[in-house]
């Protein structure tokens, strides 16, 4: 049974949160790649943070950590007030673990051909144990049933499928705990438009159902757009901007904001500018100052030197500029 929840308390808590990896071959190149760092943001029952950038931004290792798949270097997470980083994390993350699940990318990898859906779909119960068969089969069914899927389907094998019905079958297996928190991590992306739009809709008809939260990676800010309640920016594993929808896409502060959203192709304009010159820096050995200074058409003095922390510019929407500094 889920705890009854507070919904001004968030679900997911996170302070300060830092990844780093070592990474080069011994004796050259070596170094520390940080690839997430110092990120903080809650997720709110029910709701929905998309958290969008380029590649190597950062994203996926933000999610790993999240639900313990990823140690993390440095900071803290909490579940409904409870630490589940750091060495007394272990413990709560094992009692905890049922509650946090992930839907990744491709639904084609994350299954084992010569399984049966039924147990791909079960895994989370057999791994959990302490069922009976006819409780688990009356689960599979009622998973298949959650994600439009016939119970029927339940002997076949994975190649009988399509991707979206894949994505669909990897989405009842993220369900099979009745978790409260859910790792999108581009969920969609390798599905065609028509399909994708059919995954969206599932994903937002189950959080209304089941009160699921979302944490929604997607590289696609148009995706972003419609599952979003909140939207985090991240750039060279540093969270830029953090707000509401509607101010992010209305009243983007952030020049990387500004400037993913000006590349957003429109039908009556035609292809648009590529979203910002230059490249995304090397996260080993981060230089001091703004990691978006060599790119940044806003750029002064001070970005070289000193790194911008995000601060508050309005109720609810912080950047990490320091154009707002005055703000
Ligand atoms: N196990 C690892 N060892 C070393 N470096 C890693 C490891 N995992 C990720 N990285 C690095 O960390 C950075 C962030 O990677 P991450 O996969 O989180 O980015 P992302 O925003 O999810 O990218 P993408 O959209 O391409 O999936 C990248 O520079 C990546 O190369």
């Amino acid at each position: 049974m889920k705890d009854t929840t507070d919904p001004a308390v968030p679900i997911i808590r996170v302070r300060n949160l830092r990844r780093d990896f070592k990474v080069g071959a011994r004796g050259r190149g070596r170094g520390v790649l940080r690839a997430v760092n110092d990120a903080s943001f809650d997720v709110m029952p029910g709701e929905t943070l998309g958290v969008v950038g380029e590649s190597g931004s950062g994203k996926s290792t933000i999610g790993r950590m999240l639900v313990g798949l990823l140690p993390a270097s440095g900071g803290e997470i909490e579940l409904f007030g409870e630490t589940i980083t750091g060495p007394l994390g272990k413990r709560a993350l094992a009692r905890v673990r049922h509650r946090l699940q992930f839907v990744f990318q491709d639904p084609h990898a994350a299954m084992n051909p010569r399984m049966r859906i039924s147990d791909i779909i079960a895994e989370p119960i057999d791994i959990q144990g302490g069922w009976s068969r006819k409780a688990r089969a009356d689960r599979v069914s009622e998973l298949l049933d959650l994600v439009g899927l016939s119970a029927q389907f339940a002997d076949r094998f994975p190649h009988e499928f399509s991707g979206g019905q894949r994505q669909r079958i990897v989405i009842a297996r993220a369900l099979a705990l009745d978790p409260d928190f859910i790792v999108c991590d581009e969920a969609v992306a390798a599905l065609d438009v028509s399909m994708q739009a059919q995954v969206i809709n599932l994903l937002m008809d189950l959080q209304d159902r089941l009160g699921l939260s979302y944490l929604f990676i997607a590289h696609d800010l148009a995706v972003v757009r419609a599952v979003s309640t909140r939207i985090a920016v991240l750039y060279a594993g540093e969270i830029v901007e953090l707000s509401g929808k509607s101010a992010l896409y209305e009243d983007p502060r952030h020049p990387y904001t500004q400037a993913l959203l000006a590349a957003i192709p429109r039908p009556e304009v035609g292809v648009r500018k590529p979203p910002i010159r230059g490249e995304v820096p090397s996260m080993l050995n981060r230089p001091a100052g703004c990691a978006l200074c060599p790119r940044c058409p806003s750029a002064f003095d001070r970005c070289k030197t000193e790194a911008p922390a995000l601060r508050e510019v309005a109720p609810g929407h912080s950047v990490a500029c320091h154009l707002y500094d005055g703000a």
